[in-house]
């Protein structure tokens, strides 16, 4: 079998990761941020990026978006790599993030904020499947976008980027910030996509939620991936992901 034939082969089996990262590296200006990132993602997966502040996590979902001035190393989803390529040709691959700003524009309504970002992919949810999917929004389709709770931004802020038809998703502290039924209710969205067949990396500081999700956890510390932990593992992990997490 041919390398071209053989890489095809390995993107169409089960194993292949949809997404793999191998030593990202990503600066500010002169600052150096990523010291050589790696870790993988399989489809249908929940995986978070966990780790203290400041280590990298939100840098590792800028960078692999390609909004990051410098970066280099491999982005590989699909099969393809995506480390030259622009912003929008990104989204286009079909990997969607929703910033932990959320990015919510005050001045346009719910349905105005909800309907913006472009369908980049066939295959997104209806505009009635996601208001089916968060209620709350549902009843305030016309307030404006900073009326709404800290929770129902986030709700907006996930549910607008279904639309697109990206099927793998990178969200930045979802629950940050939200009152502990919120949190709840951000997690059985989660599951709920995750049994839709979306690929999920998230970002998360709340350890207890994270382990409620997630099949397993890339530990992040001064700019790299130093340790991954199966979710059915966490128990006999519990003290060193203290150590990890400064907590
Ligand atoms: N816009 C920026 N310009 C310069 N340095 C930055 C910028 N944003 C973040 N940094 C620095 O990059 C490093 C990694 O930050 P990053 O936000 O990726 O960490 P994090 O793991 O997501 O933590 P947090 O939970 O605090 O967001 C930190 O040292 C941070 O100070």
């Amino acid at each position: 079998m041919s390398e071209a034939m053989r890489a095809g082969h390995e993107a169409m089996t089960d194993d292949a990761p949809m997404l793999k990262v191998e030593n990202l590296e990503g600066w500010y200006a002169e600052s150096h941020v990523l010291h050589g990132v790696s870790f993988d993602v399989r489809p249908g997966e929940v995986v978070t990026l966990l780790g203290r502040n400041g280590a990298g996590k939100t840098t590792t979902l800028r960078a692999i978006m390609g909004i990051l001035s410098k970066r280099q190393g491999s982005v590989q989803f699909d099969g393809r790599e995506l480390i030259k390529l622009a912003p929008r040709d990104i989204a286009r691959a079909g990997i969607a993030f929703c910033p932990e700003e959320r990015g919510i524009f005050s001045s346009l309504s719910v349905d105005e904020n909800l309907m913006l970002p472009p369908q980049v992919k066939s295959g997104g949810l209806s505009r009635e499947e996601i208001l089916d999917m968060f209620p709350n929004l549902r009843e305030r389709l016309s307030s404006q976008g900073t009326k709404l709770s800290g929770g129902e931004q986030q709700m907006l802020a996930i549910g607008r980027i279904l639309r697109t038809g990206a099927k793998f998703l990178l969200l930045d502290e979802p629950t940050e910030g939200l009152a502990p039924v919120i949190v709840q209710q951000i997690g059985k969205t989660l599951v709920d996509l995750k049994a839709r067949g979306f690929t999920i990396v998230l970002v998360e500081q709340n350890f207890r939620f994270a382990a409620s999700v997630a099949d397993r956890h890339f530990v992040v510390e001064q700019g790299r991936v130093i340790d991954m932990i199966p979710n059915h593992d966490i128990n006999n992990n519990i003290e060193k992901l203290h150590t990890y997490l400064g907590v």
